[in-house]
């Protein structure tokens, strides 16, 4: 609702109250007309001021309502009614204004925002275009560069340079309530024409073709595949180029197509599986609700490799102190370098004070680890090395401390066994670079307790990560869907597809990189040790195992002949790719006649591979597993599997995640592809439909919310 109040010296106060982001549901933009005439009625109010409770001004529209059928007053002529009222309205801008908040602000005459507060046209994040005039009226005020940027990319606004930019007419640090009142009543009785922006020209660039086209080649880049940002630029086209009434038109046209597409469903299907990924549970009915996380005061991080580096700098921007341990002196001070001068970036380019960081300290000594509440282990990828420091840590560190393991797959409980307290053992597996990816998995072992869960979740939220509770099985959800996809790769190339075909086909899908650049970008060796590891090439291979089988089934030796070539990717100047300049990818004409000799040496008939065939082994394969994972209660939900995928994989926002995709694509084709594939490849067993996709297509595909019901009647493993 808003609230309506008078106020000495004429002033009326109109309060958006709808907790917690005081969105624009049906009932507030109701009571916002209501007020609004009631003041432009009142004789005796001479201004308005327009703020939000709780200290914040809007969110926007109440996104819940788009799936919903449309109620009460639109947005369009609340807005075009306030910027034509004769008394001037002033938008008191706290917290936030994003989307239609903003948007209504812009219908006010003049904007008063706090020094904290932060505004966006953030509608392109949820696939969608500011239809309230927001393409038409920010380009009038700011001109068009400005305003293009922030409308194709949705991001936050700082209250300092919205004022730098002309978005909002003062900043304070003071109460920008009291500023909003002052200011208004200076402005009472003053003609309002001029400060209706639907009357502005926007101020253009000569080269306005130029700029248009440099942004959508920006938006290729950026989420190629994307319908809104496209959208957003033709909008912003028509605010440079037409009329105030006829870019509205234009605007409401864009948006009409932009709402009921796909896209937009699967960004807002992202925006609150992201936010209910916080909400855990565990079978044995602990949750975010009922288990209290641990201070966390101080932490450690052993090893200053490439993922601890960035896992110390990531606590260290959230305040923590870190104590940062190495084995040896020389990797200690080339870790303590490479740390701070990423602090040092960090701090310049969040313009913080470096005091405002948590303190890091570097030792070879795992003895000064005994006050911390928190370690994170991120040593080499080896059992016996990780049991080792899991055993030092249980006498060295007090018995409460959370004792958490950064491996990328390693079984939990076999490393907390070597622990005596193994129910403080946590799997907190970060994504690289750990500093910037924004994806936590918290990896649950049988004896994990709440406490540790909770306290790693909570540490996420520290660290501004997104936690997702996941359970104990190799590669848990995220590494573990990726085999089948990878290996789905490989197996295309030994039929007839070359690197750069099946990476154009991903990418046009809309990943920011095909497996095959993302396999050179990481290092072909990283894989490779695994498979070593694993006894599946290496040393541990048993003598006579034959070159394209494991068990029984299909393996291709290919990654592991490049490696042993020395092909480790990027590093080393080729891999899949040819890197000749510093990492732009050429396909090798050496790896075209690789394949060829290959392919002949083991009598394989080399094929065109179509781009359907290409798309639907590598997703499909990658989903199916994602149904196990499902099964075996390895993952809570199939939202929590498409948070990890999305914030941490690359995979497309606009295409939901693998199992929102999988029900787009329709539940009973992707069984359909998949038997037909597993006919054709019977020794790929995991292009076999799980069972719990055949469970789903016969009960009617129901959309994904209501498969978790389904899933309950199955062991979890969390
Ligand atoms: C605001 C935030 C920055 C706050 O962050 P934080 O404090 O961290 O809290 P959160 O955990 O994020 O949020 C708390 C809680 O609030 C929920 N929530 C947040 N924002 C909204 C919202 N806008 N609506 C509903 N609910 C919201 C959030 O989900 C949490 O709850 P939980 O999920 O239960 O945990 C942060 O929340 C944030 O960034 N929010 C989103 C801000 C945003 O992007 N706003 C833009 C919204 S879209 C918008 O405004 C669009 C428009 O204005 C256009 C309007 C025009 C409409 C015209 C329609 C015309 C259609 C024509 C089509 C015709 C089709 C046909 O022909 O049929
Ligand atoms: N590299 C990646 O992309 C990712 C790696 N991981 C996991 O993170 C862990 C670390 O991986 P990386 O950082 O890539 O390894 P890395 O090889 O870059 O670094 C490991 C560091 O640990 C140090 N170290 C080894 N033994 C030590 C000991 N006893 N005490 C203190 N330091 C010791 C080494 O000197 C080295 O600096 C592994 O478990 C890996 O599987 C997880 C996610 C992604």
């Amino acid at each position: 609702m808003a609230l309506y109040r008078r106020i000495p010296g004429a002033i009326a106060v109109i309060t958006l109250t709808n907790p917690p982001v005081n969105a624009l549901s049906c009932t507030v933009r109701e009571a916002i007309y209501e007020t609004v005439k009631r003041a432009t009625a009142d004789q005796e109010v001479k201004a308005i001021v327009l703020c939000g409770a709780n200290g914040k001004f809007c969110g926007g529209a109440d996104i819940k309502e788009f799936s919903r059928e449309m109620r009460g007053p639109p947005l369009v002529p609340m807005i075009d009614m306030i910027e034509e009222s004769e008394k001037p309205v002033v938008a008191v801008i706290e917290g936030v204004a994003f989307g239609g908040g903003l948007e209504l602000a812009l219908g006010c005459h003049y904007r008063i925002a706090h020094s904290g507060a932060q505004v966006g046209l953030t509608e392109v994040t949820l696939g969608l275009l500011p239809a309230a005039g927001g393409t038409q009226r920010l380009p009038r005020l700011i001109g068009v560069p400005a305003a293009l940027d922030i409308i194709t990319t949705g991001r936050h606004v700082s209250a300092q340079e919205a004022v730098r930019l002309g978005i909002v007419d003062k900043v304070t640090d003071s109460s920008a309530m009291e500023e909003a009142i002052e200011f208004a009543k200076t402005v009472a009785g003053e003609p309002m024409g001029p400060r209706r922006l639907s009357l502005w020209t926007a101020a253009c660039p000569e080269d306005l073709d130029s700029l248009l086209e440099g942004a959508l080649v920006r938006i290729r880049q950026r989420s190629r595949g994307a319908l809104a940002p496209v959208a957003c630029v033709q909008a912003v086209r028509a605010a440079a180029s037409l009329p105030f009434a006829q870019g509205m038109k234009k605007e409401q046209e864009l948006m009409a197509y932009l709402f009921t597409s796909g896209q937009a469903r699967a960004m807002q299907y992202c925006f609150f599986t992201q936010r209910a990924a916080a909400r855990w549970t565990t079978p044995s009915g602990a949750s975010w609700e009922n288990t209290k996380a641990r201070p966390v005061r101080q932490a450690a991080v052993i090893g200053l490799g490439t993922m601890g580096k960035g896992i110390a700098v990531s606590l260290s921007r959230a305040g923590i102190p870190v104590i940062a341990v190495e084995t040896e002196q020389k990797r200690l001070k080339a870790g303590r370098k490479a740390v701070n001068s990423m602090l040092t970036r960090e701090s310049q380019k969040r313009g913080l004070a470096e005091a405002h960081l948590g303190s890091i300290s570097f030792t070879l000594d795992l003895r000064k680890l005994r006050d911390t509440d928190l370690v994170i282990e991120a040593v080499f990828e080896d059992m016996a090395l990780k049991k080792q420091i899991f055993s030092k840590l249980s006498s060295v560190c007090r018995p409460d401390a959370l004792l958490c393991t950064n491996t990328s797959g390693l079984n939990i409980d076999e490393i907390a066994s070597a622990a005596s307290r193994p129910e403080l053992v946590v799997g907190t597996h970060f994504f690289a670079p750990a500093h910037v990816m924004k994806l936590l998995e918290v990896v649950c072992g049988p004896r994990t307790s709440p406490v540790a869960v909770a306290t790693a979740m909570q540490l996420a939220k520290r660290l501004e990560k997104i936690g997702v509770v996941v359970g104990n099985c190799s590669g848990f959800v995220g590494n573990r869907m990726m085999r089948p996809y990878t290996e789905q790769a490989y197996y295309l190339l030994e039929e007839g597809a070359r690197p750069e075909e099946v990476d154009l086909v991903l990418e046009e899908f809309g990943f920011a990189m095909g497996i095959f650049r993302v396999m050179d970008l990481s290092g072909l060796d990283v894989g490779w040790r695994s498979r070593k590891e694993l006894g599946l090439t290496g040393p541990k291979l048993p003598p006579g195992t034959e070159a394209r089988s494991r068990g029984g089934k299909r393996y291709s030796p290919l990654p592991d002949i490049l490696c042993e070539s020395g092909r480790l990717g990027q590093k080393t100047g080729r891999g899949w790719y040819l890197y000749e300049k510093e990492r732009v990818a050429t396909p090798d004409p050496w790896l075209q006649s690789f394949l060829e000799d290959y392919r002949s040496r083991f009598g394989i008939q080399s094929r065109r591979v179509g781009q359907d065939e290409i798309l639907e082994r590598c997703l499909y394969s990658l989903i199916n597993e994602g149904f196990r994972i499902l099964q075996e209660g390895i993952a809570a939900s199939p939202e929590d599997i498409d948070v990890i995928y999305v914030s941490g994989y690359g995979w497309p926002r606009h295409r939901g995640g693998p199992m929102f995709y999988a029900w787009m694509v329709g539940l009973p084709k992707v069984l359909d592809k998949l038997e037909h594939y597993h006919r054709t490849h019977p020794d790929i067993p995991n292009l076999a439909p799980s069972s719990m996709l055949r469970k789903l297509v016969a009960r009617g595909s129901p959309p994904v919310h209501q498969w978790r019901a389904l899933i309950q009647q199955h062991s979890s493993q969390l």
